[in-house]
């Protein structure tokens, strides 16, 4: 930080800048205010490591950082519920497109934290869109912006961004058909000759760079060291895919921009050498740009080769002069330019819009980046430069406002606070002369209105006016230009083209011609053309006046929110890396006040609060119920250890230096941490308490669970195991009781046999002897016949008896031997049945 340098001077200073520059510190803080130094060289200081490092962090905590910036602007838009702004002003080629897009890439990552919700696509996407429309290569930049523009990131209040709006000012549309030495048409046509395909070339009719009038009026600049069009234009595809654009419509405006440079390809002659009437003498363009354009070919002949004039009641007809038929068809290929980077705008708007919320009123915070061309002084220095530096003088205003505040020394005396005065330059009076009435805007608008003005009327008005005022001077010789004294330096400017570029509108049989087109998107270009939707018979407002109100409502804007300012310093003319050159700093820090800054930085309170917000805002540093006193405010400071010098107390106000702001700040931070950390601890007790309590019943559960399951087990396991012994008992006393059944029924069937075999035996004996007794019994008879018949027969031998006695013996036998065998096989059969039953049982 700059203020806190010892010896404040603009060499300590400047030498201060540029140690830190040689050690690749390219950025610098003075208090709030981030000083760039543009290294012309690409650090490694831009990941996303340091995307995370920067977040949430009080400014001058880490190394100063346009990071450091954009987070410290997002959390007071958060906290204070305040748009904030961020106003980037320097020199061309200083550096500030790339911090703005810088800037961007880090509001944008800020609010993602994960979540890219598509609308910080789009954000991200329209930057390369517009830049490859609006920026061209200069003898400063070789990617100077060409327009200004207020890019603002609206938010919810949450913190996420919903979507943003882009303000553009200013196109500089002269150089679409005229460049400088060493300069570049707008980077679009290059990308587009370099990268079209084949079958784009046939269907644009595409030729090359050096064909081209617009583009070869020095034939010495086509391509810039470093470049890679063809990858360059494969970015812009993509980019312009990113905002919405579709490929049908990626068509048209590539099929326009090769109108516009075939439009700048017609060349005029006189048709006699004694008629002013005009001719073109390359009439095979017209085809191709009237077929590109879609409208039909006389049409656009006419249009630009004649007028058409409304007289009393009468329409007429006039043939371009040679000089002025040049001067349309520049005049058509600028307008057409200039809609289509409005309807490029316009649409990027529409896709930033992020429509889908609409409906949903919540609170929208912003942050805007304003990235304005830079202060320019060339060799010559036309109406564009004009614009752009009183924008730069505006700008200043607004910083010298916010940093010095003129004001604020008045409040210092009514508050009782002692005050020494720092001069600084003022540039009231500079912007009064170029803006108020009746200055040189308004002059210039006057002259413009007027048929029979020129550019010498122009100035002699201005001589007139402004005779004596110090801020503007006249050459001292016949020159058609006047000198401006800016905040950062004289710069003349040439009066020639001031008035036809001041009214340089569409002509009104320009926009007949385009609305005729059969392409819709060429006639849709002509609504968005503020001036060619206009009613003819109502004059447009100049560019100037334009220009004008669209500051004026910049300045609108800006003054609503809190201000923070980038101020980019070049560090060398030549664009060579790591070189910084003293005097071109010096002369820079000069002109934008720096050491004045620094000074009223130091010893100025450049912060203050009402003694009820100081109180608000820093209450949790202060005791419970300390009053919004004097008293009671000085009390605090007094325990504070704040050193004096760094805060008064007036009698209804606290002033506050930069520094002391940071340190109480920084305490209040670290105080209000501890406490988040001492609710955290409170709370995670409890969160552990309740978490402990829970586990601890659910332990109980699943110990009780696992107790009972435990017992249930083992008492279904024991139940088992008896029935298991019961069964087997059950079993085994079955088998014990069948065991002694087997017994008793052997031995009742050993019992019974033995008893049935001595019956069966009594039985056979008895039989045997009744057999006997009834076979001898039947012998005797047998015998006694016999010797009845051999008495009646004569007498019967001896010798027969024998026999017949042994046949009954024999016929004896065999029965009683069939009767045993009977009696065995029924003995045998009997006891096989009883063992049977025995075994069943
Ligand atoms: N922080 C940076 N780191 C590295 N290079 C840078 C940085 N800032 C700027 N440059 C380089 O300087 C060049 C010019 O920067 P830039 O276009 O941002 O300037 P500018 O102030 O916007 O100029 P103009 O007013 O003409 O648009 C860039 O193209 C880039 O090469």
């Amino acid at each position: 930080d700059l203020c806190a340098l010892p010896e404040l001077t603009e060499r300590a200073i400047l030498e201060s800048l540029r140690a830190r520059f040689r050690q690749e510190k390219i950025y610098t803080y003075i208090g709030s205010i981030l000083i760039v130094i543009n290294p012309f060289q690409f650090l490694p200081i831009y990941n996303p490591k340091y995307v995370k490092l920067y977040d949430n962090h009080t400014l001058g905590k880490l190394e100063p950082h346009i990071y450091a910036v954009a987070d410290v602007a997002y959390h007071a838009m958060l906290q204070r519920r305040r748009n904030q702004c961020i106003v980037i002003s320097g020199e061309s080629g200083s550096g500030k497109t790339q911090s703005t897009n810088f800037l961007i890439h880090h509001l944008t990552a800020l609010s993602q934290k994960g979540f890219a919700s598509g609308v910080e696509q789009i954000i991200l996407g329209a930057g390369p869109v517009l830049e490859a429309f609006g920026n061209a290569k200069t003898a400063h930049n070789n990617n100077s912006s060409r327009f200004g523009k207020f890019i603002q990131v609206n938010y919810q209040e949450s913190g996420t961004v919903r979507g943003a709006y882009v303000e553009k000012y200013l196109l500089e549309k002269s150089r679409l058909v005229y460049q400088e030495h060493n300069e570049r048409n707008y980077h679009v046509f290059y990308y587009l000759l370099a990268g079209a395909s084949e079958e784009e070339r046939n269907s644009f009719h595409l030729l090359k760079p050096e064909e081209y009038h617009y583009l070869n009026q020095f034939n010495d600049c086509f391509t810039v060291e470093g470049e890679d069009l063809k990858h360059d234009f494969e970015r812009l595809q993509l980019a312009m895919e990113m905002v919405g654009f579709l490929p049908t419509t990626r068509k048209q405006i590539f099929s326009l921009l090769s109108a516009i440079l075939h439009l700048g390809n017609i060349r005029y002659k006189k048709k006699t050498y004694r008629d002013d009437s005009i001719d073109i003498c390359n009439p095979e363009v017209l085809p191709i740009v009237s077929e590109l354009l879609e409208v039909k070919e006389e049409m656009l002949l006419d249009a630009l080769t004649t007028r058409k004039t409304m007289t009393v009641g009468e329409r007429l007809i006039v043939p371009y002069k040679l000089a002025e038929a040049g001067t349309v068809r520049d005049s058509m290929a600028k307008s057409l330019y200039s809609a289509l980077f409005d309807w490029i705008v316009f649409r990027t708007n529409h896709a930033l819009l992020n429509n889908k919320d609409l409906e949903d009123d919540s609170k929208i915070l912003s942050i805007g980046v304003l990235d304005i061309f830079g202060f320019e002084d060339y060799e010559s220095n036309s109406f564009e430069q004009f614009c752009i530096n009183f924008a730069n003088e505006r700008l200043q205003h607004y910083f010298n406002q916010h940093i010095f505040k003129l004001e604020q020394q008045e409040e210092y005396r009514s508050e009782g606070i002692t005050w020494h005065n720092i001069d600084y330059i003022d540039n009231s009076a500079c912007i009064n002369l170029i803006s108020k009435k009746p200055t040189a805007l308004t002059l210039l608008d006057e002259e413009c209105n007027f048929p029979q003005a020129s550019n010498q009327t122009l100035l002699d008005k201005f001589k007139r006016q402004h005779e004596g005022n110090s801020y503007i001077e006249f050459p001292a010789v016949m020159e058609p230009a006047f000198i401006i004294r800016h905040y950062a330096g004289k710069v003349k400017y040439g009066v020639k083209d001031f008035r036809e570029k001041n009214t340089d509108h569409m002509r009104p049989d320009i926009v007949a011609l385009l609305k005729s087109s059969k392409n819709a998107f060429i006639c849709s270009l002509m609504g968005i053309d503020p001036v060619a939707n206009l009613h003819k018979k109502k004059k447009p407002p100049s560019i100037s006046a334009q220009f004008q109100a669209s500051l004026n409502k910049l300045m609108e804007t800006l003054d609503q929110s809190e201000p923070y300012f980038v101020k980019c310093i070049r560090s060398n003319a030549e664009k060579l890396p790591l070189r910084f050159n003293d005097s071109l700093v010096l002369r820079q820090l000069r002109y934008t006040g720096m050491l004045e800054t620094v000074r009223i930085r130091q010893s100025g309170y450049s912060i203050k609060y009402t003694f009820q917000d100081f109180v608000r805002h820093f209450h949790v540093l202060m005791p419970h119920s300390t009053p919004p006193t004097k008293s009671g405010i000085r009390e605090f400071f007094r325990r504070s250890h704040l050193p004096p010098a760094g805060y008064q107390v007036g009698h209804t106000m606290v002033f506050l230096r930069e520094a002391e702001r940071q340190r109480l700040q920084t305490l209040l931070h670290q105080e209000v941490l501890r406490r988040i950390v001492t609710l955290q601890r409170r709370f995670r007790a409890v969160l552990e308490r309740k978490h402990f309590v829970n586990m601890r019943q659910a332990a109980c559960i699943i110990q009780a669970a696992w107790r009972s399951y435990r017992e249930r087990r083992r008492f279904r396991q024991r139940r088992d195991s008896a029935v298991v012994i019961q069964r087997r008992w059950r079993l085994f006393c079955q088998r014990r009781c069948a065991a002694a059944v087997t017994v008793q029924a052997a031995w009742r069937g050993f019992r019974e046999r033995g008893r049935y075999r001595r019956v069966c035996a009594s039985v056979t004996r008895l039989q045997a002897l009744g057999r006997g007794y009834m076979a001898r019994l039947r012998f005797a008879e047998m015998k006694e016949e016999r010797k009845r018949l051999n008495t009646e027969q004569n007498q019967p031998s001896e010798m027969d008896v024998g026999p017949m006695e042994d046949l009954l013996a024999s016929e004896q036998a065999e029965k009683e031997e069939q009767s045993r065998s009977a009696d065995e096989t029924s003995h045998k059969n009997r006891s096989k049945r009883e063992s049977r039953r025995m075994r069943e049982l």
